[in-house]
């Protein structure tokens, strides 16, 4: 069992053992899969296409309760999700979509917080057709963060967005998770996203993780000397040339 400095036991946020999902009687999408994730650590999910990565991160959020497998699984109590596309209800203003479903009386000022936390004090009644899709990136991330998850699973957040959106978001996210410290599952495709933004690289491959290397990087610039190569041994293990 992990223990911190001070060697009191340190439970993961989350716990995954011997994880199987499969979609056919051909052969498994997750075969046998373990994974800890610490409280408060980043960790970022590559693999190449079809590889399970958006299989693991339903299975975590519990939204696979229709697939055959078995495995155990141990998340936290509030878990928050963070897709592709930001499903914001078009019928619902901004301010409305984050707060949507929270309760208490002070759920509008938290809401209203969260919006200006992501940059989007003043849209609070605006309508979801009204902002750009970094835009509305921001609102799903506010409507996560303003239920403070333990746990954020995020699928692609940024593959819709250009590029220059996109190293802003990475700038807001890497600022809210050092703020607010939830554990977090990002799954990317971008070899260098995961590497800016994660404590930890997990390579998924056939259904097990194949490489878990963590970031120890103080520069997290891609000029720099020790991303470079750990980008390269990434991408190696993708089966990707780095300069191609
Ligand atoms: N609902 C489903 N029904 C049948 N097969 C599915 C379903 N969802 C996923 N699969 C299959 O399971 C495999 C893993 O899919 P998954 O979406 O988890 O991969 P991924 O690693 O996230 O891929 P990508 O990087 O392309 O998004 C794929 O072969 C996919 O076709």
């Amino acid at each position: 069992m992990a223990t911190d400095a001070r060697g009191l036991t340190t439970e993961p946020a989350v716990r995954v053992r011997n994880l199987h999902r499969s979609f056919n009687k051909d052969g498994g999408v997750l075969n046998g899969l373990d994974l800890d994730i610490a409280p408060g650590e980043f960790v970022a999910l590559i693999g190449r296409s079809g590889t399970g990565k958006s299989t693991l991160l339903r299975a975590l959020a519990g939204l696979d309760r229709d697939v055959a497998g078995h495995g155990r699984i141990q998340v936290p109590e509030s878990v928050s999700v963070v897709f592709q596309d930001s499903r914001l209800l078009p019928w619902k203003r901004v301010l409305d979509n984050v707060v949507f479903g929270l309760r208490g009386a002070g759920a509008a000022d938290r809401g209203r917080k969260a919006l200006a936390e992501v940059g989007l004090a003043g849209r609070e009644r605006a309508w979801p057709y009204q902002l750009s899709g970094g835009e509305q990136q921001r609102a799903s991330l506010a409507r996560s963060l303003v239920r403070e998850p333990q746990l954020l699973l995020a699928d692609e957040p940024f593959g819709a967005l250009d590029a220059l959106t996109r190293i802003r978001m990475h700038a807001l996210l890497r600022q809210l998770c050092e703020k607010h410290r939830p554990a977090v599952l990002l799954v990317t495709h971008d070899v260098d996203e995961a590497i800016v933004l994660a404590d930890r690289v997990i390579l998924l491959d056939a259904g097990v993780v194949d490489t878990d290397v963590r970031v120890e990087l103080t520069n997290r610039s891609r000029s720099d000397a020790g991303f470079a190569e750990l980008r390269s041994l990434l991408l190696d293990r993708l089966g990707v040339a780095a300069d191609a």
